[in-house]
């Protein structure tokens, strides 16, 4: 029986870190295991230029526990008044690693995302020409599509014509939940690629709904049916370089997901890696977990990975903290719902 493994330092390659007290409250849970992140820019202002992305870097690393070492890979919110020039110069300059694309109204803080593709076009073409990578929500709002069909209905309706108009975008498609985008991105070997949260390979739409309702195991896009979470997890484990970890760690205050209309984020940085070892275990290919969180992300990023290592440890099932205390108030961290046994040791 395996019960030590050491890989590379993993990286969180979609993750939000808020602001003010609650940057400060949930920071620690990331840096203890990962070395980078890509930190979402759906602030309210959202982050939309090169110097909304400087400023925010800087209070991030200023809300740095002591002595970590993080690296923060920041994203520009691409909005209909994006000015291409500003994106350019971002990326060359290294201050943003990739744009966000939230379609206006797709999930928590996107009222000024974008609301007609035609309008974005300039910053794509010039995203293409200078190879910088476009992280999107993959969800239509349109009213009349059920929730459930978003993202099926985005990659036929926007991903799909947006590929093959414009082939040179690398393009990651983020916290994917089904069968479909699985396929997709499987078909689609050139410049595309998907994020998979720690969530999204442990619950489907059951845990949410049956037997009472659970509202921390709410969030965008909601979980699927089981045949989905199971071609989540087939992706995850195979190795395939195109598949990587986002954790979309989204925390949210207990009051503000307790409410008659609470929102949408599940808060699972610090306990993501045990939950991942114990995914991976079960199916058997514990040694593809380096792959999916320290090397994939990287190399389609186009970034070294980590020189680093953490080891994980199998033993007992774990007492981990059930929330965490910010400034702003408790956050309720990720329940797998079943005992976890793998822990990150101290290094
Ligand atoms: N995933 C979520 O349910 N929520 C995210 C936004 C997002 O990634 O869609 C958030 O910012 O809270
Ligand atoms: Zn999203
Ligand atoms: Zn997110």
């Amino acid at each position: 029986m395996t019960d030590r493994l050491t890989l590379r330092r993993p990286d969180d390659w979609h993750l939000h870190l808020r602001d003010g007290e609650m940057l400060k409250g949930v920071l620690p849970g990331t840096t203890a295991h990962f070395a980078r992140a890509i930190v979402m820019p759906n602030l309210v202002p959202p982050v939309v230029t090169a110097a909304d992305a400087v400023a925010y870097r800087e209070r991030i690393m200023a809300a740095l526990p002591e002595g970590a070492r993080f690296e923060p890979l920041m994203t520009l919110y691409l909005t209909e008044q994006t000015d291409p020039d500003d994106v350019e110069r971002a990326f060359r300059d290294g201050i943003a690693t990739a744009v966000k694309l939230y379609p206006a109204g797709a999930t928590t803080n996107s009222a000024s995302g974008v609301r007609d593709m035609t309008a974005v076009r300039p910053v794509l073409e010039r995203m293409a020409d200078i190879g910088m990578p476009l992280c999107m929500h993959g969800e239509v709002t349109n009213a009349d599509v059920d929730i459930f069909d978003r993202e099926a209905v985005f990659i036929e309706k926007v991903l799909h014509p947006l590929k093959r108009q414009l082939p040179e975008l690398k393009v990651v498609m983020e916290h994917v939940t089904t069968a479909d985008a699985v396929e997709y991105v499987r078909d689609h070997p050139k410049r595309l690629a998907a994020t998979i949260t720690t969530h999204h390979l442990i619950i489907n739409r059951n845990n949410i709904l049956a037997g009472g309702i659970r509202p921390h195991y709410y969030c965008l896009p909601v979980a699927k049916r089981e045949k989905h979470r199971v071609a989540l997890v087939e992706a995850a484990v195979s190795g395939d370089g195109r598949f990587f970890l986002g954790t979309d760690s989204a925390p949210h205050t207990d009051p503000a997901k307790l409410q008659p209309c609470g929102c949408a984020g599940v808060y699972s940085a610090p306990v993501t890696m045990s939950c991942l070892a114990e995914v991976f275990d079960v199916a058997g290919k514990l040694q593809e977990l380096e792959r999916f969180a320290s090397l994939n992300g990287p190399r389609f990023y186009g970034l070294p990975a980590n020189d680093e290592t953490i080891t994980m440890v199998k033993g007992e099932p774990l007492d981990l903290p059930k929330s965490v205390e910010t400034g702003e108030g408790p956050v309720t961290i990720f329940d797998p719902g079943f005992p976890l046994h793998w822990r990150v040791e101290d290094s």
